[in-house]
C-alpha cells in the first residue's frame, strides 16, 4: 500500500479551550497521526485567552482523546508536539508574540513555514483574525498557509457577504477552507461515487426514471448547551443553508468533466443556480416551519424548546424545517426534492431516499394501489451504507411480489458526527485538496434561496409548538407530500 502524503505543518487553533478543540479537533489530530496521516514534522499551537500552560493544553489533548488511544501507544510524543500561548485575539500584542512562537517551532519542528490558521472560535471574531493575521504577517511565511473557517458563515447573505470580504481581504479563495463537516462523512463524499461510478443507477438519474428524492436529517437532542446560538439561528440556518443544499448539490449535479476541485465545485454551484425562487405564497405552500413542544423520546420525558431556558420562553424559533425543492433544468424539471430536518424527532439519522418511478403496469402487485417502487436509500448515518429496494418472490407461493432489500453496510462504527469527518477534512486542508470546502458561491447562492424563505417567516409569528418530541415534525410536513401523491419513506 502507497504511505500517504504527510504534511509538515504548524496548526494554529484558536479557541483552543473550547469545546470544538476539544471533542473534535484534538481526537482528529490524534488519528492522523496514529495513521502515518501526518509527519513527525509537525505541531499544534493553541490559542485562547485562559491562563493556560503548555502542560494543561497537553493534559487537556490526552484527556481528550482517551478512549482513542490503545494501551502500548504513547501518548507523551503526540502531545509534546502541542503549545499553548495566551492570546486574546482583539489585542494586537498578541499576534506579535505569536509570530516569534511560529518561527521558533518552525525551526525546531522543520516544518517548511506551512501554517493552518484554523478558527474555532464565534463567528464574530473571524474577520478581525483574518486581519490581524494579514497586517501582521503571520500569513506571509516561508511556506504555504491557510485559513480554516468553522461554521456559521453569516447570518444571513448580507453578513455572509461582509464577512467574506474581510476575510479576502488578508487572504485568497483558495486558502480559504470553509468547513461543512457534512462534507467530511464518509457517505456524503460516497454519493458522487455511487452516481458517477455505476451506470445502473447514473442513466436514471434524471427525471424520467425519479418520481421524487427526499433528503431527511432527524435529530433526538433538544438544543442542549446551545441556546443562546440556536435562537438566533434555527434549523434553516443551521442544518439547511449549509448541509442539506450541499446534499442537494451533489446529488443533482452533471457529471463533472474531471475529479479536480474546481469542476466539482462548478458543477456544484449550476444546481444552486437552478433551485427555482419562491415567492411569498409558493414559500407558504410549500415550507413548513416547526418547533417541538414537550414530549416522550425513549421512555423519558423531555420539555419542549421554550421550556430549555429562560430566553426560549417566547421564542419564535424554528426547530425543525420541512419543504419542497424545485430544479429548473433540463434532468430534473419537474422532480420534486423533498428535505426536512429537525431537533427532538423520533430517531437520529441523515438519509437520503431516491424514489424511482413506477412502471406502466405492474403485473404482480396486488392492488392498484399497493405500490411498491423501487428506492436507493442513501444511509449518510447511522449505519452507514446503500440499500436498494426491489420487488421479488419470497416464497414459491402464489405469483405476487415482494418488497426486499439489497443492502451494503459501511464496516464503520463511527457513530454520529464523529471526529472522522474532521479527520478527513483536516487532511484535505494539509494536502490542499479543497474539494470537500465550500466556495464562497455555494455559500452566496445557499444564502440566497434561505433568506428567501426566512424573509417571509419574519413576518408573521408562527402557532408554536406545534410538534411532539419524539414525533417526526408536524403535519403539515406529511400533507406536504400528501399533496403529490408521495410520503416520507421511514428514515
Ligand atoms: N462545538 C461544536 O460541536 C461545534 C462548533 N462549531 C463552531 O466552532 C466555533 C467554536 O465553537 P465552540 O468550540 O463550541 O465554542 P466555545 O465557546 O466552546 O469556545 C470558544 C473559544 O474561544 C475562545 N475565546 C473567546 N473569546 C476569545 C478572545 N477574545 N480571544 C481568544 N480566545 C477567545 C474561548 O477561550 P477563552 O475563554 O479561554 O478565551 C474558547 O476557547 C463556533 O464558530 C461554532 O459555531 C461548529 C460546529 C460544531
Ligand atoms: O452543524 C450542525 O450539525 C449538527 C448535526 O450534525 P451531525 O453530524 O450530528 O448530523 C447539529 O446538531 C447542529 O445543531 C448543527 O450546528
Amino acid at each position: 500500500m502507497n504511505q500517504p502524503v504527510q504534511p509538515k505543518v504548524v496548526i494554529v487553533i484558536f479557541g483552543a479551550t473550547g469545546d470544538l478543540a476539544k471533542r473534535k479537533l484534538f481526537p482528529s489530530i490524534y488519528r492522523l497521526y496514529q495513521h502515518g496521516k501526518i509527519s513527525k514534522n509537525f505541531a499544534v499551537v493553541g490559542l485562547a485567552r485562559r491562563e493556560w500552560t503548555d502542560e494543561v493544553l497537553r493534559e487537556n489533548v490526552a484527556a481528550s482523546i482517551g478512549e482513542a488511544v490503545s494501551p502500548d501507544e504513547d501518548l507523551e510524543e503526540f502531545v509534546s508536539h502541542f503549545f499553548y500561548h495566551p492570546f486574546d485575539v482583539t489585542d494586537d500584542s498578541s499576534y506579535q508574540g505569536l509570530d516569534h512562537l511560529l518561527k521558533n517551532l518552525e525551526g525546531q519542528y522543520d516544518t517548511e513555514g506551512n501554517r493552518i490558521f484554523y478558527l474555532a472560535m464565534a463567528p464574530n471574531f473571524f474577520g478581525t483574525i483574518a486581519n490581524k493575521l494579514k497586517e501582521y504577517g503571520l500569513e506571509n511565511s516561508d511556506g504555504w498557509s491557510r485559513l480554516v473557517i468553522e461554521k456559521p458563515f453569516g447570518h444571513n447573505l448580507e453578513s455572509a457577504k461582509e464577512l467574506n470580504n474581510q476575510i479576502r481581504s488578508a487572504f485568497n479563495e483558495d486558502q480559504i477552507y470553509r468547513i461543512d463537516h457534512y462534507l467530511g462523512k464518509q457517505m456524503v463524499q460516497n454519493i458522487e461515487v455511487i452516481r458517477f461510478a455505476n451506470g445502473i443507477f447514473e442513466h436514471l438519474w434524471n427525471n424520467r426514471f425519479i418520481s421524487n428524492i427526499q433528503i431527511t436529517s432527524s435529530e433526538v437532542l433538544g438544543v442542549e448547551e446551545r441556546a443562546r446560538y440556536y435562537d438566533n439561528s434555527g434549523a434553516t440556518r443551521d442544518m439547511v443553508q449549509n448541509h442539506i443544499l450541499q446534499m442537494v448539490a451533489l446529488l443533482l449535479m452533471e457529471p463533472p468533466i474531471k475529479l479536480s476541485t474546481d469542476e466539482i465545485r462548478s458543477e456544484k454551484i449550476k444546481v444552486l443556480r437552478a433551485i427555482r425562487p419562491l415567492d411569498k405564497n409558493e414559500i407558504s405552500n410549500s415550507f413548513i416551519r416547526g418547533q417541538y413542544g414537550s414530549g416522550e423520546i425513549n421512555g423519558e420525558a423531555v420539555p419542549s424548546y421554550r421550556e430549555e431556558a429562560e430566553e426560549l420562553a417566547d421564542s419564535n424559533t424554528e426547530t425543525f424545517v420541512a419543504g419542497k425543492l424545485l430544479i429548473d433544468n433540463y434532468r430534473w424539471a419537474g422532480v420534486p426534492i423533498y428535505i426536512r430536518t429537525g431537533k427532538r424527532m423520533t430517531g437520529k439519522s441523515t438519509k437520503i431516499v431516491i424514489e424511482f418511478k413506477d412502471i406502466p403496469m405492474n403485473l404482480y402487485y396486488k392492488k392498484d394501489n399497493d405500490r411498491n417502487p423501487n428506492l436507493l436509500s442513501i444511509n449518510i448515518q447511522p449505519n452507514e451504507g446503500i440499500t436498494l429496494g426491489l420487488n421479488a418472490r419470497k416464497s414459491s407461493e402464489g405469483a405476487l411480489a415482494e418488497p426486499i432489500q439489497l443492502a451494503y453496510n459501511l464496516d464503520e462504527t463511527s457513530g454520529i458526527n464523529t471526529p472522522e469527518a474532521y479527520e478527513r477534512l483536516l487532511y484535505d486542508c494539509m494536502i490542499g485538496d479543497a474539494t470537500n470546502f465550500t466556495h464562497w458561491d455555494e455559500v452566496a447562492l445557499s444564502w440566497k434561496f434561505v433568506d428567501s424563505i426566512l424573509g417571509v417567516w419574519s413576518e408573521e409569528k408562527a402557532d408554536f409548538p406545534n410538534y411532539k418530541s419524539g414525533s417526526m415534525g408536524p403535519k403539515a410536513a406529511d400533507e406536504l407530500l400528501e399533496k403529490d401523491g408521495f410520503h416520507w419513506w421511514e428514515v
